[in-house]
């Protein structure tokens, strides 16, 4: 569904993601891990058309998206932190972006409810904690029945019954036939919830494959085991 091809992007003298080719299919759960600066966020931006990459090219159902914006709104994003503007109420920074988006006619408010928006609707933005925000942009990354989801880290903040819930959401949306992409660093999470697991260091691709076949080529039941014997290995 996304096919990310000899994708290349420096800040300055820093090259942040050095030819990076992978293949991402419909209905599956993607874990993008690596230690911090390895370039996650950066090849999420890019997805999205938030940054824009030195050469490569980046295709979605056989189409390049560079340069194109239309096919971003088959994409919900959950950013790692997510900025609203501080005066406004979470009723209207929800408004807003459903005026937005009036050309979807079936809006998924389940997340809405889950985490009872609703009771705190008259809330302003800049008095929410940062876990409620979480909450709120959680709600706006699955709303519009995205073909695409893009989380950035999204339980992070959450407490434990709002994490899982947003896990459940992940399983079912999947179910449905999206393709979900997950940043994390929590290793017990990844394996509850993703399918395959692509590991960057360094802005190039150190592994990308299925958590069973990391556990099989390892021997270890542990996702982190694995992954720390691989790292480790490979040193
Ligand atoms: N706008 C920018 N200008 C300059 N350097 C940047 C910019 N954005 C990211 N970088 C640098 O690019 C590198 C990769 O950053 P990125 O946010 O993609 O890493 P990450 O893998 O998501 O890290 P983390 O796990 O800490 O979230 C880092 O060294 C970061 O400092």
């Amino acid at each position: 569904m996304i096919a990310i091809e000899n994708l290349c992007k420096s800040y300055g003298k820093l090259q942040v993601l050095k030819n990076i080719s992978v293949r991402f299919e419909a209905g599956k759960v993607i874990s993008i891990i690596g230690p911090n600066g390895a370039g996650k966020t950066t090849v999420s931006k890019c997805i999205l058309g938030m940054v824009l990459p030195d050469s490569g090219d980046i295709k979605m159902k056989g189409e390049s998206v560079l340069n194109k914006y239309a096919y971003r709104s088959q994409i919900g994003y959950m950013p790692q932190i997510g900025r609203y503007p501080e005066n406004m109420k979470v009723r209207q920074v929800i408004g807003m972006v459903r005026d937005i988006r009036k050309d979807v006619s079936a809006v998924d408010e389940e997340l809405i409810g889950l985490y009872r928006l609703e009771d705190i609707y008259d809330k302003r933005m800049g008095a929410l904690s940062g876990g409620t925000k979480q909450k709120v942009s959680a709600a706006l990354a699955f709303m519009f029945n995205p073909r695409v989801l893009i989380l950035d880290e999204p339980t992070a903040g959450l407490d434990p019954i709002s994490a899982e819930i947003l896990k459940c959401k992940i399983l079912k949306e999947r179910k449905k036939g999206k393709l979900i992409l997950i940043t994390s660093h929590i290793m017990s999470e990844v394996e509850e919830v993703a399918d395959e697991v692509m590991c960057l260091v360094d802005g190039s691709v150190k592994f990308y494959e299925t958590i069973a076949s990391l556990k099989k080529q390892t021997n270890e039941e542990r996702l982190s085991k694995a992954i720390a014997k691989i790292m480790n290995e490979e040193d």
